[in-house]
């Protein structure tokens, strides 16, 4: 069955193939189509054993929503939250898969835990497509307008051909499907097909990824500049507008992370086989740029930085640094620092130390200036000693940096560093109210503005925040949404509080009305400004002073 396009939307193609476009206007955060049932949905192999592999949920025993999860007794390598996606999963492809990875596991002698990583997860993508497909004679994929494949491109390229004709082949073999050179010809196309128009399923939370295949989903194009933008919950992707969508128009979306400089996106395209042409590459336009030109700007009245356009008067000041500058920091960056994950306080003194001429243009939305913050305050707001210090890093991120990275308001990303500050001032508003803040922060000037702040009317009120901007843009049952409900709860229901929580709550109704927009002016921005105001210099001593100087101020 050809795929169908979901309601709003129809097929179409142009200069970028074919193309998903919109038959209605969408406003920016509404919903245009979930995709609840992919033709592909599994983990990564990493995941495989921590996550469901039906629905597709992260195991843990901790956190807001606690899995357990149990193994298959028959190949105990695929695990599952419960019953209902055991029996689910058996049905569409365990069946089969159970006893493929029993020959997986013959074959390389290799025990249960180890033989699902020897079948990379294309691999096994392909070999379910195998399995299900009547060993691979029918094309799953649509014979009659297949998926793109970028066929010739893979092939020029030799060693992305060899790998998946390794890949391949395994693949065959362990699904049993005989081997010859026809058989091979098509899972090659197979697999280029799963990896051009799979998206991975990237969950920041928890680490977990994997391959989400659904065709109609397949028909949207990509650009960095794109109008909308997919989100994932277990086996349902949905697709968000995240600026205006004018019916007719093409609906794009960011096949990859697209703040980084130009041949970085490049580089993360190439296997695509095209060569972006929007407006960002076309002029090669930095964050600032891009952010200016937005038209979801205005969204930001209900955010912690309402007021983007200052970033116009006077604009940044980038005569000192070129982009090729920026791409040579970037790459040198990563290079030295080796993972984008390593979280250590030598890892942000060499990148703070490479960053300088971003530091010093106050180029801080520009990568990899933010992730350098959010690495260390990551560190910081775990470590007991430090966490105090994290506040200000969260604050300048979330007024100075994600706001430009990401203009519209309730984008997951923004509203998560929303988040890690309200559970920051939870922690500072505890030390306060028990006299410990001096005690846990040398700083004085953090130590004296959360003195004269009211740290739990803030947070009811970047509670409220979350609790909007969370409902627009991410599904009803995304954690951080449930648990910033709880916690607004909570706090609503503390005694004493009646006149700061009504302030609070006419506020959250009418953030325009001049009364409400001067209190949320004074009790929420003007304290998170002062903090934010602190996190260069903090930064500046501690990596390169050292952590002991910021003691002294
Ligand atoms: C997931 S598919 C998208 C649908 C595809 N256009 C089609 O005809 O089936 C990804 C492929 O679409 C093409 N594509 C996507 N975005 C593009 C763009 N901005 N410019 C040129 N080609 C693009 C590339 O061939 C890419 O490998």
């Amino acid at each position: 069955m050809p795929p169908t396009p979901p309601p709003g939307t129809a097929f179409s193609s142009g200069p970028h193939g074919r193309s998903l476009v919109a038959t209605q206007d969408f406003t920016p955060g509404s919903l245009i189509a979930t995709f609840s049932s992919p033709t592909l949905a599994l983990p990564d192999g990493p995941s495989m054993r921590t996550t469901c592999n039906y629905c597709l949920r992260v195991g843990s025993n901790e956190g807001f929503s606690p899995v357990s999860l149990k193994a298959c007794t028959g190949c105990k390598a695929a695990v599952y939250c419960g019953p209902t996606c055991q029996r689910a999963h058996w049905k569409s492809i365990h069946k089969a898969e159970c006893k493929m990875f029993a020959r997986v596991r013959e074959t390389t002698g290799k025990d249960w835990h180890v033989a699902p990583f020897l079948l990379p997860t294309p691999a096994r993508a392909l070999a379910q497509v195998l399995l299900t497909n009547d060993k691979g004679i029918r094309d799953p994929f649509d014979g009659s307008d297949p998926l793109e494949s970028n066929l010739e491109g893979f092939k020029a390229d030799e060693q992305v051909w060899g790998d998946f004709e390794l890949q391949a082949m395994a693949a065959m073999t362990y699904s049993g499907v005989s081997m010859n050179e026809d058989g091979l010809r098509v899972a090659m196309r197979f697999l280029c097909q799963i990896q051009t128009n799979a998206f991975n399923r990237l969950d920041a939370d928890t680490g977990m990824s994997g391959i989400f295949l659904d065709p109609a989903l397949a028909r949207v194009n990509h650009s960095c500049v794109p109008n909308a933008f997919i989100g994932f919950d277990k086996r349902t992707a949905t697709l968000r507008a995240e600026r205006p969508i004018k019916e007719g128009e093409e609906i794009t979306i960011s096949y990859i992370a697209n703040d980084k400089p130009r041949s970085i996106r490049r580089e993360g395209l190439r296997l695509y086989y095209f060569e972006c042409d929007c407006p960002r590459c076309v002029d090669d336009l930095d964050v600032y740029q891009v952010a200016q030109t937005s038209p979801v700007i205005s969204l930001n009245s209900f955010s912690l930085q309402p007021d983007l356009t200052k970033f116009r008067e006077p604009a940044i000041d980038k005569s000192g640094i070129s982009m090729n500058q920026i791409e040579i920091i970037y790459k040198v960056v990563y290079d030295q620092t080796k993972s984008e994950q390593d979280t250590s306080i030598e890892a942000a003194r060499t990148r703070w130390k490479l960053c300088k001429p971003l530091v010093e243009a106050k180029m801080w939305a520009v990568e990899p200036l933010p992730t350098t913050i959010l690495l260390l305050a990551t560190n910081w707001q775990t470590n007991y000693k430090w966490a105090v210090y994290a506040l200000p890093l969260a604050c300048f991120l979330a007024t100075q940096c994600d706001p430009i990275k990401l203009v519209a308001p309730f984008m997951p990303w923004r509203i998560k560093g929303v988040m890690i500050i309200t559970k920051l001032l939870a922690f500072t508003g505890e030390l306060t109210s028990s006299g410990e803040l001096a005690k846990r922060c040398t700083h004085e000037g953090i130590v004296g503005a959360l003195a004269m702040a009211d740290q739990v009317t803030m947070c009811q009120a970047l509670l409220h925040i979350v609790v909007h901007q969370g409902s627009i843009g991410a599904a009803e049952d995304w954690d951080v949404l449930k648990e910033a409900k709880m916690m607004l709860k909570d706090l609503e229901s503390l005694p004493g509080r009646v006149d700061e929580s009504k302030m609070v709550q006419a506020w959250a109704r009418d953030p325009e009305d001049p009364q409400a927009k001067a209190f949320f002016e004074s009790e929420v921005l003007k304290p998170v400004n002062t903090l934010a105001s602190f996190a260069p210099e903090i930064l500046e001593d501690v990596l390169v002073q050292g952590q002991g100087s910021v003691v002294r101020r």
